[in-house]
């Protein structure tokens, strides 16, 4: 599975600490990110992530853009709901696309540990 990882910063703790719990589920499948929490991804585990523009440079349009073309199958997007973002019309475009497309997005760690359990139960 293609799987594209994104936290806005008051988050990225909170997600390199996901990515590590499951590292072992990350490692067979093929990871994208923006370009902050793929760095900080990278320098916190041994993972490997194709690292697209940070967020509010354009980040979160190339992975909607991947949506859309049919090439993401999960994304998971640690959210700040707390704090206003430059780049909110980037945000709100890439969780359209993934409902235009329904594709998989979990906005939080409940959601996404959710889905990794059900994807590991299917051996996926
Ligand atoms: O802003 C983001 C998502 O909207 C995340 O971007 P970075 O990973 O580059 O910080």
């Amino acid at each position: 599975m293609n799987i594209a990882l994104i936290a806005h910063d008051s988050k990225k703790q909170e997600m390199i600490a996901f990515v590590k719990k499951h590292e072992e589920f990350f490692k067979q499948h093929t990871l994208f990110a923006t370009g902050t929490t793929g760095l900080k991804i990278m320098e916190n585990t041994d993972l490997m992530i194709h690292r697209c523009l940070s967020g509010p440079y354009g980040g979160d349009q190339q992975i909607g853009g991947y949506v859309g073309e049919g090439k993401m199958d999960f994304v998971i997007f640690f959210r700040d709901p707390l704090t206003a973002q430059p780049h909110e019309p980037d945000i709100n475009a890439l969780m359209r696309v993934c409902d235009v497309h329904q594709v998989p997005l979990a906005s939080h760690q409940k959601t996404a540990e959710f889905i990794i359990k059900t994807l590991e139960s299917e051996g996926k």
